[in-house]
């Protein structure tokens, strides 16, 4: 579609006397005062409309709201990378998905053309400097507001403006999600510049293998969670029907070693959506965490691990006597991290409710919440009920079903006479899937099957010992127990 031209040259033969002008004007001009220059400026754009037949559309990074990329350019870009690559003189080359093949795109001035239904186009990437406004005490730097525009012939207006764009829009879209690498990203504590292109995430390309198909879990629960995240990517139009932000909350909760990291991973894997592991304690007030929200795009896991281990977000919300004593506690805690120079995070309970399911957390949709904990009784109620965290998941120890798949995963196995020790060690032992992983794991090239299996019965065995003690101290405690209240139901009666 695209064939290699530049428009230069047409562009220089019909308006060589308007060029003139607008050059002559551009020294001229300044030495005007501001009133004759606008309406000098005024008239000398229609009659340059009057010679000159082509009408330009620039498409802008960042729109009026200044927040985000503009959907628009990101999909141009993609497009134009698609098509330019085959004509552009001058092009950039970036690693593409999968790290396996280079992506070309047309570098910064380059002009292509492209054709449409026989009309011609010329498009072309370009950039201005301005400078910020806003008053500061340090030096702002001037920031780059880069575009790309598209001429074409007024005549073919309807066809360009009603067709074209919306094909090049739609096909720009479909190539972002066929040739995405997708990323991981993380919150840069070190943000300092008010500067709107400043971002606030940096990332990493996501390259975690994991897969519910390789995960220990119960066939029944796997399948219930893929269905759930496959029937909520599905969702847009029944989100959209009910009036419902299209996001859901998921809650992992279980001992360390259960496979909650591993989860998470494995869900971006099988939706095909970026992660934004989001560290609170780096968030510097409630503001920060909506901008961060803000930033975060479509089609993606936002991540907080350790929910209970983030902030004091912990236990219920207090009241009275008991929040004054607590706001004292928190003042004399700051207080005191200011002499040590260190600074300490001031999201509150309430600016993450409002992060999760705020008026904020609807812009942009296809996302999902997750928060991985160890402790979830630790957590207040409000974060975590449903509605918040729609889908509560509870990973738990290895099960002899779990054992068998990653005994298949990591050895190969279906089967072994060692099995059947394993299961009857499984019965009485706890051990998470990290721990059975580990153990499965051959430590040297001349480690078998036989090795380390024997290497997990060592282990189980060793935690059944370890668990014997606190078994029997639960077990007389349990006893004692039933003694007192036999006694006290017999003085009763
Ligand atoms: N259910 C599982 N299936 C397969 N492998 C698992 C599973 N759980 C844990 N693992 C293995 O154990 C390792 C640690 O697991 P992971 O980091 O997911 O645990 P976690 O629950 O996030 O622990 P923590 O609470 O300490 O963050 C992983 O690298 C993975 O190989
Ligand atoms: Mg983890």
């Amino acid at each position: 579609m695209v064939g290699g031209s530049t428009v230069t040259e047409m562009w220089t033969r019909m308006g060589s006397t308007v060029g003139s002008f607008m050059f002559l004007w551009a020294i001229v001009g300044q030495y005007c005062p501001y009133e004759l220059r606008r309406y000098i400026e005024k008239y000398s754009h229609r009659i340059m409309g009057f010679f000159y037949p082509y009408i330009q559309i620039s498409i802008h990074e960042y729109g009026g709201d200044r927040l985000k990329r503009s959907e628009a350019y990101v999909a141009v870009e993609a497009y134009l990378s698609a098509n330019s690559s085959k004509s552009a003189k001058r092009l950039k080359a970036e690693m593409g998905k999968n790290s396996s093949n280079l992506v070309l795109s047309m570098e910064e001035y380059e002009k292509v053309t492209d054709e449409y239904n026989g009309v011609k186009v010329w498009w072309v990437a370009s950039k201005v400097m301005s400078p910020t406004r806003g008053m500061s005490y340090y030096p702002i730097p001037e920031q780059e507001k880069r575009y790309y525009m598209v001429t074409f012939h007024k005549k073919h207006r309807e066809i360009i403006t009603g067709e074209y764009l919306e094909h090049v829009v739609k096909e720009g879209k479909e190539m972002r999600v066929r040739n995405r690498q997708r990323k991981l990203y993380t919150n840069s504590p070190g943000y300092k510049w008010p500067s709107y292109k400043q971002t606030m995430w940096s990332h990493i390309v996501f390259e975690h293998p994991a897969t519910f198909e390789t995960m220990a879990l119960e066939a029944e629960m796997k399948k219930e969670i893929m269905e759930d995240l496959v029937t909520f990517s599905q969702s847009k139009d029944f989100y959209a029907r009910i009036g419902k932000a299209w996001k859901r909350g998921y809650l992992l909760y279980g001992p360390p070693g259960t496979g909650k990291s591993t989860m998470i991973a494995a869900m971006a894997n099988l939706l095909n959506y970026d992660v934004y592991d989001l560290e609170l304690t780096a968030v510097k007030d409630n503001t920060e965490l909506r901008k961060l929200l803000i930033e975060t795009t479509s089609k993606s896991i936002i991540v907080i691990e350790d929910i209970d281990c983030s902030l004091d977000l912990t236990g219920q919300r207090k009241k009275g006597m008991e929040l004054e004593l607590e706001l004292d506690m928190k003042e004399k805690m700051k207080e005191a991290a200011k002499e040590d120079g260190s600074s300490s995070s001031k999201v509150t309970l309430s600016g993450l409710l409002n992060f999760i399911d705020g008026l904020w957390s609807a812009c942009g949709g296809e996302r999902l919440i997750v928060f991985t904990t160890n402790y979830v009784h630790k957590l207040d109620p409000a974060l975590i009920r449903r509605g918040r965290m729609d889908k509560h998941i509870h990973l738990s120890y290895c099960t002899f079903e779990g054992f068998k798949l990653l005994a298949n995963n990591y050895l190969n196995l279906d089967s072994h006479p060692l099995f059947a020790t394993v299961q009857q060690l499984m019965q009485h032992t706890n051990i998470t899937p990290a721990d059975v992983a580990e153990n499965l794991m051959p430590k040297s090239p001349l480690d078998n099957a036989d090795k380390c299996l024997a290497s997990l019965i060592q282990a189980l065995e060793e935690a059944k010992e370890e668990a014997a003690p606190a078994l029997k101290t639960n077990n007389a405690a349990a006893a004692a127990a039933e003694q007192e209240e036999a006694i006290s139901n017999n003085n009763d009666s």
